[in-house]
């Protein structure tokens, strides 16, 4: 059935709440109220690049998710993260009067929906300053992206060792402050020096102390490795940002975002020649992952980013039976992300199946983070 729904079927205050599950309405210089689905479905919006619309035309709403408001599409693909406050407290009846309970279901549930509903003000406020057809002209002027999963794959290769992708991450919810002298392309350098395939740059400040500017600065400095967008992405507006600021690939987290936004920023992505690493923590978001067509890289993160457990029993559970077959198969390149120390943390994760690694703490709190990767591959892996 094909989506039609248009601003007259609701009053506008409903309509600015309903689902707009690719967040299409971003590409616009138009406010925060939904486009119709079907011009959603269409990709037919303005302002918006034809090649751009030729990709997203076969992007599909699921019947089911017509009309759903946003938190109820990321219910029904069982994501726990709400992207959204709900709208103020739930009114309580009792008897003739009515009174709403403070500080009930509009507080954040954990310190990933926390960080998700302050990216999204954080982002609208971005958008404001730079919206997007100044971030698409700047995009002339910035060299093309790196090949993120070639690197990986080639190190693979000529190591016989998980790529390495070396995270630049000062800070972190779960640890606190990593490192307190903390320069990122002094830092970067090391790890490329060092062996590293790929950098991870963590770019939000509240809860990593990270920013764009020691992306860019990373970038600007000569450093040749592929660099990672390591943000929490609610909206295509952010995957254009970081490719103004010389990122070559982006983390999406399953957790966060509901299919069709996967798909959509996939397609972007493609189309920026960047790659798209797709984390995944569970048997559910691996099943829906492997279901999206495009996926070429998938990121296994041993840390549960609700409860910060972490277990590394996770990326061997994910990689067993069917679907290790699958992801074989399609030739998916899979990364084992977090909680990784030592020689044997590498060796029992490459025998669960993956062929790059994704790794922070343990690198990033040692006085020299380069020479920290031989002792952590147990050899030299610089050449
Ligand atoms: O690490 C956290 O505290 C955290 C909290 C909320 C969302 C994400 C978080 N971390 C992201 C990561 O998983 C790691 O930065 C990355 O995988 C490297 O992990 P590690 O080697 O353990 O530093």
């Amino acid at each position: 059935m094909e989506a039609m729904l248009s601003h007259q079927h609701f009053p506008s205050s409903a309509i600015q709440r309903r689902l707009c599950p690719l967040n299409l309405h971003n590409r616009l210089t138009r406010p925060s109220s939904c486009l119709p689905l079907r011009a959603q479905k269409s990709g037919i919006t303005e302002g918006s690049d034809s090649a751009l619309e030729g990709k997203v035309s076969d992007l599909k709403i699921s019947e089911q998710e017509v009309g759903m408001y946003q938190n109820e599409v990321v219910e029904s693909q069982g994501i726990r993260i709400r992207r959204r406050p709900p709208t103020g407290p739930p009114l309580h009846y009792v008897g003739p009067f009515e009174f709403r309970l403070q500080n009930e279901g509009n507080t954040p549930r954990n310190i990933l929906e926390e960080i998700v509903w302050h990216k999204d003000k954080e982002v609208a406020q971005m958008k404001e300053r730079k919206p997007l057809y100044t971030l698409k002209k700047a995009l002339d002027n910035v060299p093309p992206a790196k090949d993120f999963i070639g690197a990986l794959r080639s190190a693979h290769q000529r190591t016989g060792l998980p790529g390495l992708i070396a995270e630049v991450k000062k800070a972190s919810p779960s640890r606190g402050i990593l490192r307190e002298d903390f320069n990122p392309v002094e830092i970067a350098q090391a790890y490329e020096k060092g062996g590293a395939a790929c950098l991870s740059v963590l770019t939000d400040d509240k809860y990593f102390k990270g920013s764009y500017e020691n992306l860019q600065a990373i970038r600007e400095a000569g450093v040749k490795c592929p660099l990672l967008l390591k943000e929490f992405i609610v909206e295509a507006w952010q995957i254009y940002y970081g490719r103004s600021k010389g990122a070559d690939a982006v983390l999406l987290i399953a957790s966060v975002l509901p299919d069709l936004d996967i798909k959509y920023m996939i397609k972007i992505c493609k189309i920026l020649k960047m790659a798209t690493l797709v984390e995944v923590h569970d048997e559910r978001e691996m099943d829906r992952v492997l279901a999206i067509e495009g996926v070429e890289l998938i990121g296994i993160n041993n840390r549960n980013l609700e409860t910060f457990e972490v277990d590394l029993g996770i990326t061997k559970k994910l990689l067993e039976g069917e679907r290790g077959e699958l992801i074989r198969q399609k030739d998916i390149l899979v990364v084992g992300e977090s909680g990784l120390f030592t020689p044997e943390d590498i060796a029992f994760v490459q025998e669960a199946g993956v062929k790059a690694v994704l790794v922070g703490e343990s690198l990033i709190k040692q006085s020299d983070p380069g020479k920290a990767i031989s002792s952590l591959f147990g050899r030299d892996i610089s050449e």
